[in-house]
């Protein structure tokens, strides 16, 4: 039996910068490939979700970032994955789509809903337009 302490967390990473929320779109794999998500990943066997977001970002993006609050909600992904979002402040490097992604774009508040996002990060994307000003 699979339960909330044999799942695996993916951490999604909101990143909010001057009114703007970070997008960027996956290339792999090609279920989801051309759809926009809130970088993250994988949390390794050991990692804190907080560690985990900051060294995917790292790698994805070549950014470097401060974790701060968890948003609200987790999204059963299947598979025994389970998807949790946090704030993210960037504090060193531009975002570059270095793996995972082909584009990274800046969204507004008004955007935002248009944004073609994987549906399971719309809940997290709601929540994180409360930081857009
Ligand atoms: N990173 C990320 N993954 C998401 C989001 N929404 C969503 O359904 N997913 C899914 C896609 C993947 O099946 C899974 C995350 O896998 P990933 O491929 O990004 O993670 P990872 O970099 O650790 O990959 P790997 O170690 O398996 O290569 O969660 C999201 O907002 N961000």
């Amino acid at each position: 039996m699979e339960d909330s302490r044999t799942k695996r967390i993916v951490v999604a990473g909101a990143v909010v910068r001057d009114g703007k929320l970070l997008a960027a779109r996956r290339t792999s794999p090609s279920a989801l490939a051309g759809r926009w998500e809130l970088p993250g990943g994988k949390v390794d066997p050991g990692e804190s979700p907080q560690a985990a977001l900051t060294r995917e970002l790292h790698e994805e993006l070549g950014v470097d970032v401060t974790v701060g609050e968890r948003l609200p909600g987790e999204v059963e992904l299947g598979q025994g994955l389970v998807l949790c979002a946090w704030l993210a402040r960037l504090e060193r490097g531009e975002p570059r789509p270095l793996q995972d992604h082909d584009q990274v774009r800046w969204v507004d508040v008004r955007e935002a809903p248009n944004v073609d996002w994987l549906e399971q990060d719309r809940p997290f994307v709601a929540q994180a337009a409360r930081y857009l000003d």
